[in-house]
């Protein structure tokens, strides 16, 4: 089989950790006998600067095009002053391919708990996934207006594009550990008000599955208190992006950190949580694993390609058990490599025949 993938490294540490992902993804075309077939389009911050705006048409098309789009990170301090930044691109892309629903696991692969800062023993068994509504709410919503005395963002959101996210995560529980966490603010917000009588009502159609309704302060406070505690965490677009980042001390860094951005069809957008950190850009020292993660969860979801997925998921997997660490989960023990090294090590690992190792049923 043939998959054409539409490839945006973007800026800062995106090139840099997407040649390590398409390494590891040649690695899974080797083993398995698959034909990826990558087209690189221009994205972001470099968008801007050599066609004056960070999604051109023809990136557009040809992402719209393809069976799925991995991306790297924009952004960077280079435009943040000007007009037109690097994540509108991101936005529009979201929303133009649709990608209402954002699955970003967090997992502790188990025996790896020292990874996190947090207390070992507190993060023990942490496996939930987010299920962040990535189209609507305050980033899109209108009027988005400012004046030099005012500055007005809105927040809103349909029965529709709250009633397609619950239903997602619902679905999405019945296959782990069937519970559905909401998180919202209802006690203040109209949009979150609608939200949790949408939640009620879904929860009726799926009686297997138990409900839990938090306010979004006392989830943050929870999720490092009590992580594993969480199955699947559904909540709207700005409090799955601060809650998510806030989640990446448990696996140990938000260089850690996949998601999939999918939709009900079309094209699915792969790309890490983090940013393209300005601040380590260039030095190697970048985590690829956010990256490397995100592209076995394409190979799961976009491609139906469970084996591979979970291959990479192992050689990521056991390379950290061996003790290689990037600088961010470095804590003075183990092998401290760079970017690069990292890559090969996982590479390495993901071509040999490792039939007898169990798979780790990691990112369902
Ligand atoms: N999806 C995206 O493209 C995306 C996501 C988040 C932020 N951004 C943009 O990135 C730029 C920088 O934002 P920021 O600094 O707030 O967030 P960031 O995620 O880029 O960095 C935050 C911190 O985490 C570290 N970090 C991030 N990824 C890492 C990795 N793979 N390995 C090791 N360390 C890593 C950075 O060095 C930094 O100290 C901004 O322009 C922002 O808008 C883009
Ligand atoms: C860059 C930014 C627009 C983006 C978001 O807020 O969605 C990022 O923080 C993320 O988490 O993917
Ligand atoms: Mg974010």
């Amino acid at each position: 089989m043939k998959k054409k993938i539409t490839v945006l490294p973007g800026d800062g540490i995106g090139p840099e950790v997407m040649k390590g992902a398409l390494q590891v993804l040649e690695g899974v075309a080797a083993r398995f006998g698959h034909e990826f077939q990558t087209t690189e389009k221009r994205f972001g911050g470099t968008a801007i600067d050599q066609d004056g705006k960070p999604l051109p048409d023809d990136t557009l098309e040809t992402c719209k095009n393809s069976d799925a789009v991995l991306l790297g990170a924009v952004g960077g301090p280079k435009w943040d002053s000007q007009t037109v930044r690097p994540e509108q691109g991101l936005l529009a892309l979201r929303k133009e391919l649709n990608v209402f629903a954002n699955l970003r696991p967090v997992t502790v692969f188990p025996g790896l708990e020292n990874l996190s800062p947090l207390k070992s023993n507190r993060v023990k068994g942490a496996d939930f996934v987010f299920v962040r509504e990535l189209t609507g709410g305050i980033y899109f919503s209108e009027p988005k207006t400012r004046d030099e005395k005012h500055a007005v963002d809105t927040l809103s959101y349909t029965r529709e594009e709250i009633t397609r996210i619950i239903e997602k995560a619902y679905e999405l529980a019945r296959v782990r550990r069937k519970k559905v966490t909401s998180v919202d603010k209802a006690n203040v917000l109209e949009t979150s008000k609608l939200w949790r009588e949408i939640v009620e009502e879904t929860a009726k159609k799926y009686s297997d599955v138990e409900t839990e309704h938090l306010l979004v302060d006392y989830a943050a406070m929870r999720m490092i208190s009590s992580p594993s505690s969480f199955d699947v965490v559904v909540t709207e677009n700005m409090f799955g992006d601060i809650l998510s980042d806030e989640a990446s001390v448990i696996p140990g860094s938000l260089g850690m950190m996949p998601s999939a951005s999918i939709s009900q069809k079309g094209p699915g957008l792969y790309e890490p949580i983090h940013g393209s950190a300005p601040d380590i850009a260039g030095s190697g020292k970048a985590n690829p694993i956010g990256m490397i993660l995100s592209t076995a969860m394409m190979l799961r979801h976009s491609f139906k390609l469970e084996k591979e997925a979970a291959a990479v998921e192992l050689a990521v997997f056991e390379t950290l058990q061996a003790g290689y660490r990037t600088q961010d989960i470095y804590d003075g023990t183990g092998n401290l490599v760079s970017t690069k090294e990292m890559v090969n090590q996982i590479h390495f690992r993901m071509i040999e025949d490792s039939t007898s190792a169990t798979l780790l049923e990691v990112y369902v």
